[in-house]
């Protein structure tokens, strides 16, 4: 972001300064709806840095905005002060707006106001937070204000995890610039902030897409490109054959719920390979699905006719289990790997490194530190994602509210649907089918991983629209429109 700044200085011809005053007047846009009321206390928390320059800038905008009791609070435990923050302190001193100046940190203890606006550090952090101000980040939080912060909390890093004892500003809202900070996305970021918005401040977009980067946030557009029209002339066959190799005698709903996603997201044809005891289920639940009784022996070839094979949901971790997804590792043909399949893939580590390349592993938290060891932070759990995607030729589905999509080519797509009302059992399973019937219908396992958890977010953020809680069999319901629409806006 940096270096987009320098870019968009140089190519656009504009200053920093004048970049200061887009990226405050994009915050105040945001603000504005926050917090209408024009009479609020605000109080602004200003660093000595190009964030404490942002909250000047806001500060003489809110009140050429008429917020009527705005008062700044200039935080100087540091020597030096950058340039833009100088030229808005100049500017800001021609106003009526109270400026106080703080060189201890236990004024901040007895604030009063209605809203607080940190401004004190930004992206420039480069150390955890220390004295003076670590203690101003201990008596901000202490205050019971809302607190809305610049760009990112002061204290919290953009990127490279969280640490375990965060002791930075924890915000209520989070206004960003450009682009939302990677950390954002790790579960732990909620010690520091409870939502953010990101708001656009002009940086050259053409520069930043250009940028070599392996984060990539998954968008709308993109997902709209990589959608496939059905065809016409189109028949079953034209869509591929899924396999869900799938339930036991107490989790057989793992494999309806698995099956009908799959039917649903439009594979030609869906059979689940499950225990005898789940024929009359399978058979009154989801008639269009076919059968594939696991009682019996099954030779390889039994499996020929699959054009995508999923294993795991309510599969069970018994002898029988693992033997067969030993035999399903040995098609040499990529999997779906989900659920007990995991499990069992962590106590057999000879397994998990002879899966076939582009298998897909779609891995919650605990599945996935069961295979690969606990792991202190998402961040660094990320970096093993990656790091065995590219090593295996495995794509690594690592679910949580933005799940995190690790590609060979060492790339990590940031799912941005999905919701809290979505977080209750069976949810996975229906993950599960959606992205095997993808594979199914020829899309590559990296599409299929990345539009796949599109989709189901989205059909789960459609729904949550107008409900506190969705189920995963509305999600499946909810699937072939969430598809429809997308395709209608293209
Ligand atoms: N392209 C962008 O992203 C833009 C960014 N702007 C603002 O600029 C900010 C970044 O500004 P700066 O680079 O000046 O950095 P900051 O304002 O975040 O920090 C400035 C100073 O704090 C010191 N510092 C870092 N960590 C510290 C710590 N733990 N304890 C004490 N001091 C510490 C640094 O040595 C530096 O001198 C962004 O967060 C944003 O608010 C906007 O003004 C305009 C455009
Ligand atoms: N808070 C949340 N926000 C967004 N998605 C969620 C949330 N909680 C759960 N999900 C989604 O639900 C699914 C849960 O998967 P999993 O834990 O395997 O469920 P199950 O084993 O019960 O089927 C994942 O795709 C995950 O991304």
């Amino acid at each position: 972001m940096r270096n987009a700044d320098a870019y968009t200085i140089k190519h656009q011809s504009i200053s920093s300064i004048n970049l200061m005053e887009k990226a405050a007047k994009a915050f105040v846009k945001v603000f504005k709806k926050e917090v209408s009321n024009k009479e609020s206390k605000i109080s602004i928390l200003c660093g000595q840095g190009n964030n404490g320059g942002d909250g000047l800038a806001i500060a003489r905008l809110l009140d050429d905005e008429n917020y009527k009791n705005v008062v700044v609070y200039l935080i100087t435990f540091s020597t030096g002060q950058s340039e833009d923050n100088k030229k808005n302190i100049k500017r800001l001193l021609k106003l009526k707006v109270p400026v106080t100046i703080i060189k201890e940190a236990k004024i901040v203890k007895n604030l009063q106001s209605d809203v607080l606006i940190d401004a004190i550090l930004g992206s420039g952090l480069n150390k955890p937070l220390q004295g003076d101000y670590a203690t101003v980040a201990t008596f901000v939080n202490g205050l019971k204000t809302k607190v809305i912060s610049v760009d990112v909390p002061t204290g919290f890093n953009s990127e490279g995890g969280i640490a375990e004892k965060y002791n930075g500003i924890k915000a209520d809202l989070t206004i960003c610039f450009q682009r939302p900070k990677i950390n954002f996305f790790c579960p732990e970021s909620v010690k520091a902030l409870d939502k953010f918005k990101v708001v656009d401040i002009g940086l050259d977009e053409n520069f930043i897409e250009s940028q070599k980067s392996e984060w990539k946030l998954t968008t709308e557009s993109e997902i709209q490109q990589l959608l496939k029209p059905r065809k016409n002339f189109s028949h079953k066959g034209t869509y591929g054959h899924a396999l869900l190799v799938a339930g036991n005698n107490t989790t057989m709903g793992a494999a309806l719920l698995s099956a009908s996603a799959c039917l649903h997201t439009g594979a030609g044809l869906t059979t689940v390979c499950l225990p005898q005891s789940g024929l009359t289920a399978l058979n009154t639940a989801l008639p269009e699905v076919m059968a594939l009784p696991r009682n019996q022996y099954l030779a390889m070839e039994a499996f020929d006719r699959f054009s995508a094979i999923a294993v795991g949901p309510g599969l069970g971790v018994e002898e029988e289990n693992e033997e067969l997804l030993e035999k399903l590792v040995n098609l040499r043909k990529p999997l779906v790997l989900d659920a007990d399949a995991l499990t069992i893939l962590s106590q057999r580590g000879d397994l998990l490194y002879e899966l076939p390349a582009q298998s897909i592993l779609t891995p919650h938290m605990k599945e996935f530190d069961r295979l690969f060891g606990e792991h202190k932070n998402w961040w660094k759990r990320v970096e093993t994602a990656k790091r065995e995607a590219i090593a295996r030729d495995l794509i690594f589905v690592l679910k949580n509210q933005y799940t995190f999509v690790c590609l060979p080519n060492g790339n990590v797509h940031i799912n941005p649907t999905g919701n809290p009302a979505m977080a209750s059992g069976g949810m996975g399973d229906v993950l599960t089918g959606i992205i095997t019937a993808l594979v199914a219908q020829s899309y590559s396992s990296a599409d299929a991983a990345i539009l796949g958890t599109y989709l189901h977010g989205k059909a789960g953020d459609e729904l949550a629209k107008e409900r506190f809680t969705v189920s995963a069999s509305q999600v499946v319901l909810q699937i072939p429109k969430t598809m429809k629409k997308l395709l209608a806006t293209d």
